[in-house]
Parts: structure tokens; sequence; C-alpha cells
């Protein structure tokens, strides 16, 4: 550990666990420390995969408690480790999305006057209005959505506002709802936190503002017209209750980079930090992912952690109903494409925990062994129908559709006589079938993204990511880099960050790096790009574009669409 010079701290709140990370300016990892939720707490909070869940009506929450019991385990374990907490001249961080924090009226008197002889939790609990954040799964909000979409008029027009359709777990439509649901708390909260923005007020001693892409993921948030959408507001609080929602979210912060104040003195007193440590714009976890590498147009990041996520940047504000567009966190006039599905990591564990337990350490054993040696798409010989396979255990948002699994053949060279499966095949084959589907799914809807230019740089090759990137908890499996490499491609190959399991926290620090050192005008990418060395920070996994397999799935990619609207029918009509 090098003894001298300014640290960072990066923050990663996501579903299941709280990670902390410590770099250096030249963006070392010096020290790291984490907090995962089911372990740690037991049952003490009544969670399961750090989640409550209210199956009548939809509802997926987390108690805000357990976070702030988090944050001050997740930092004492950073000092068990000797970490230098006193050099850290900035904190960043990233949050799971569009999880929302309620503030009482006492909650700015609390926060400025935390004591660091007591813990968190035991202070603040009077400064929520209301004990538990929406969480990320949740689905308890169609008849929200439902209006939000036709509110100017159309989905198109929402998601052009926005960057995106009416979502069951955006903000908007969470608020909205927990305003009728339970207008007491409503009428008592004096200011509502994205969790990023919950986290940074922590650290700040105040309630932070929301930072200028995780407010993306709200539906409130008028992407071009740079401001809270008028009509939305009115939509979620009432035409008399525009301007008291306006105050409760407060103003946004457009720059991503700079400090907003330095730290709280609990975390002086209590864990060594310098006074003079600033505090960033916390931001999404998915916007942070993309700060974890200097990625580059062309290049996609796919997110295997409790939900998949595909991300993407883009210069290019091309928003669609079918996916998501949110400001670059650090960067004014580049944007994130992003698909998110919630079917991830959980979906992938229920075909795993099906098979036999493996003898050895690692869970996934039996899984992979099956997942690679079944052909792609299960043909084994000219002639076999190809295997496709929607495995829903949740409702999915891509697309919206009720919980279900749905198994279907169809023909393996043009995706003809698509039939769903009279019986389910056998559990080992349905090992690879949901990594292709998933696959299928993202290149299915990323194809106009890749297109041209993807053309141009390949020369002959058909159009695909340059570099795929794999980062969260599910990329330590080689099993699944190899065949989501074999779907999606990759000219240049498939990559897994080395901290996979880290990588928003990872981005948080990277930003926290970059938003005290910038000088002038200085980008994101050209700080990062200068320090960032790819060796030791990924590792190549996969040799992603196979010629004849990257087809084999082009072939069928319009079965596998034709698949989901055919579910999605049936599902509408029963
Ligand atoms: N070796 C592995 N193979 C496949 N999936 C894994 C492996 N290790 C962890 N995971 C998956 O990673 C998920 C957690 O990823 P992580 O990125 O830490 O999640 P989150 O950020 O949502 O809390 C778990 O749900 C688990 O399914
Ligand atoms: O809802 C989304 C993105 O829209 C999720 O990606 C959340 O941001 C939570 O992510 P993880 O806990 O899986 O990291």
């Amino acid at each position: 550990m090098a003894n001298e010079g300014p640290l960072y701290l990066g923050f990663d709140l996501s579903t299941q666990q709280l990670k902390a990370i410590v770099i250096a300016s030249d963006l070392s990892v010096v020290s790291d420390s984490k907090v995962d939720f089911d372990g740690d707490f037991g049952s003490k909070y009544g969670i399961k995969k750090g989640v409550q869940v209210n199956e009548a009506e939809g509802e997926v929450f987390a108690p805000v408690a357990m976070w702030l019991e988090a944050l001050d385990l997740v930092l004492s374990r950073l000092q068990e480790k000797d970490t230098p907490l006193n050099r850290i001249r900035g904190i960043s961080g990233s949050c799971q999305q569009h999880g929302s924090v309620y503030w009482s009226r006492d909650a700015e008197t609390l926060l400025s006057g935390l004591q660091p002889d007591k813990a968190l939790v035991d202070q603040l609990t009077g400064a929520l209005s209301h004990p538990y954040a929406p969480n990320w799964q949740d689905h308890s909000t169609q008849a929200e959505c439902d209006q939000y979409d036709t509110q100017l008029e159309t989905a198109e027009r929402l998601a052009q506002v926005t960057g995106s359709s009416a979502h069951h777990r955006f903000t908007g439509t969470q608020i909205m709802r927990l305003r009728r649901k339970l207008p007491e708390m409503y009428t008592a909260t004096s200011r509502i936190s994205l969790v990023s923005s919950f986290l940074a007020s922590l650290f700040l001693g105040s309630v932070a503002p929301m930072d200028i892409s995780d407010v993306c993921g709200m539906n409130l948030w008028d992407i071009p017209g740079k401001n809270w959408s008028e009509p939305l507001l009115e939509l979620t609080a009432g035409k008399d209750g525009v301007c008291e929602l306006r105050n409760k979210l407060g103003e946004v912060r457009q720059d991503g980079g700079g400090s907003m104040g330095l730290i709280s003195s609990y975390f002086i007193v209590k864990y060594g930090f310098s006074p003079k440590c600033g505090i960033a714009p916390f931001t999404g976890d998915n916007p942070a992912t993309i700060l974890a590498l200097p990625l580059r147009p062309l290049d996609a990041i796919v997110s295997l952690g409790t939900s998949t996520t595909f991300l993407m940047i883009t210069p290019v504000y091309k928003p669609d109903p079918s996916y998501h567009f949110f400001n670059h966190p650090t960067t004014p006039g580049q944007y994130m494409f992003m698909l998110c599905y919630k079917n991830g990591g959980l979906a992938r564990e229920k075909v795993r925990d099906v098979l036999p337990k493996p003898e050895g350490p690692d869970p996934w054993a039996t899984f992979n062994q099956h997942a690679l040696s079944t052909l792609p798409l299960d043909v084994k010989s000219t002639g076999d129908p190809a295997k496709l396979g929607l495995y829903f255990y949740l409702p999915e948002i891509v697309p919206n559709i009720r919980a279900g699994t749905w198994r279907y053949t169809c023909d393996s060279v043009n995706g003809s006589s698509l039939t769903e499966a009279s019986a389910p095949w056998p559990a080992e084959t349905d090992a690879r079938v949901i990594i292709e589907s998933q696959a299928l799914s993202m290149r299915l809807r990323s194809q106009k993204l890749v297109q041209g230019p993807g053309a141009a740089v390949a020369g002959e090759l058909p159009a695909q990511p340059r570099r795929i990137y794999l980062v969260g908890g599910g990329s330590l499996n080689p099993a699944i880099s190899q065949v989501i490499g074999d779907v999606l491609g990759g000219i240049e190959g498939v990559y897994k960050l080395d901290v996979g399991g880290n990588a928003c926290a990872l981005g948080g620090a990277y930003k926290a790096v970059w938003a005290f050192e910038r000088a002038g005008g200085e980008t994101f990418d050209e700080l990062i790009g200068k320090r960032w060395k790819e060796d030791g920070a990924i590792r190549k996994v996969g040799d992603g574009y196979k010629e004849g397999v990257f087809e084999k799935y082009g072939n069928v990619l319009g079965a596998f669409g034709q698949l989901e609207e055919r579910t999605l029918e049936v599902a509408r009509n029963t």
C-alpha cells in the first residue's frame, strides 16, 4: 500500500450487499470491504436476498434501518483492515436504482447533529417518514404505469421525454402509489431521496441533491428539457400538489463531478476521516458500472448482478418504449442505453437448484458442466429443432409479462415452425437454454445500436458489439461468460473486470477521483483514460464472435421475438 497521496472511496449499495472499495489516484485498489445483508443480519430485518416481499400487492421493499446499520458495519470493516481512512480525499458511490427514501421533517436536524458515540441506526430512524424503500423488483404499480403511459398521450412520447416508458419500479409511479396508499406518510415527508442521494446525504450530514443520471430512472425528469416534467409532477401529486412535490424532490445537481460539501463530523470522529474529505455526487449502480472502465461507443457491458443489465454508451438520444435512456453520469451530451431484466441471477439460481447438488465447493459446477456440454440451441444434428425458453420466476420487465416458464422449439435454420414444447425438456438442457435466451433478448433489442458502425469496424463481419465486458457476481462464472459471448459475439472478444463483482463500487471510486482531480474541463474519459491500464484491470475470458456459431443464433432471433410476442398475447388474454 503506497504510504502517501490521496485515496478515494467508492460504495455500491445494491440489492443484496453494501460494498466499499478504496483506490489511489493511479486507480490501484488499496482496500475493500463488504456487508452481505442476508449473511450479516440473518433474520433480524425479515429479509430474503436483501428485500421483504408483500406478494398480495406485488410490493418489494428494503428496510432503510438495515442500510444504516450496514454503513457503520462496512466502515468498521475497512477500519479493521487498517485502511488509512484519514487519507481519503473524496467519496462517491453507486446505488441500486429507482428506490426511494422518505425523510421526515426532523431529517436535517438529525443528520446534522449525529453523535459519533452512537450508531447511525439508533439516531436516524426518526429522520425517516417511512421505514421502507421500494425496491426495483417491486411490481405494485401497474395502475400508475397505465396513467403515466397516457399522460403525455403515448408511451413513445413518455419515452421521448423521460428516456423510458412507464415502468413499475420507476420512482415516479412508486411515489404516486405511496401518496395514495399512505397519504399521512406523504404529507409528513419533507424530502424524497433516491438510494444514491440517500447514501450521499448520510456522509454530507444534510439531504443531498439527486444526480443527473440516476434521476432518469424516475419517469419524472424531462431529459431534453433538463428539468422536472410539469405534467408528470401533476399526475403524480395532483394539480395542487406540484409545488409540494417539487420541494420534496429538490434541485437536481447537473454536474456529476466536483464536491457537494465536506464530510459530516460523525465520520471524522468515529472512523478517522479527514475533515477535508469531500462528498461527490453519488449515482445509480448501472451508470456507475459504465464508469468502471473507459468504455467506448460500440462496447457493451453485461452486468450479471441480482438483475441482469445490458449497457452501452452513445452520443445519440434515441429513446424507445422497449428500453431505457439515461443521461451519462459524467459527460453532458452522452447517453447510456440500458436493458434491465428482473429474472437475471436469481432465475439462473432457480435453474441451477433443480439440478443435483455438486459434491465440491462450487455450487455452480453441475449447472456449468451442462451449460458447456449442451450444443448451441441444443441442436445436435441437422434437422434438430432449436430450443428457446423464457424463465420468468418473477414478473419480468423486458418484456412486461407475468411470471411463468415457457419452452418452445423452432427450425434451427430459419426460425420457422415456432411451437410450444409439449413437455418440459430435461432440466440439464435448461442450463444452457436460460443463458442463451437471456442473451438472445439482449441481442434482439440492441441490434440497432450496433448496426452501421459495427459493420464498418468489422469489415465483412456481421454487426455486433466491439467488446463485451462482464461484471457483477455472475461474471465469475466461466460457462455463463462463454455462452453470452457465443450469442452476443464481440469482435474483440469477451472480457471480465478483475473486480467483476465490485465493478459499480469501482465505478463510484473512479468517479470520486475524477470529481476531485479533474483539471479545468477535463472529462471523465480523458482523466481515467490516461490512468487506466488494461493489464490487471480486465481479463479476456472468451473469443466473442465465432463464425458459424453467432450466425446460428441470428437464424432464430426472429423466432425468439415471436415467442415473446406470442407469450405476451396469451398472457394478455388469460
Ligand atoms: N460463480 C457464480 N456463477 C453464477 N452466478 C454467480 C456466481 N457467483 C455469484 N453469482 C450471482 O451473483 C448474484 C449477486 O451478484 P452481485 O453483483 O453481487 O449482486 P447485487 O449487486 O445485485 O447485490 C447472486 O444472485 C448470484 O446468483
Ligand atoms: O432496476 C435496475 C435498473 O433499472 C437494477 O439494475 C437495479 O439498479 C438493481 O441492481 P442490482 O442490485 O442487480 O445491482
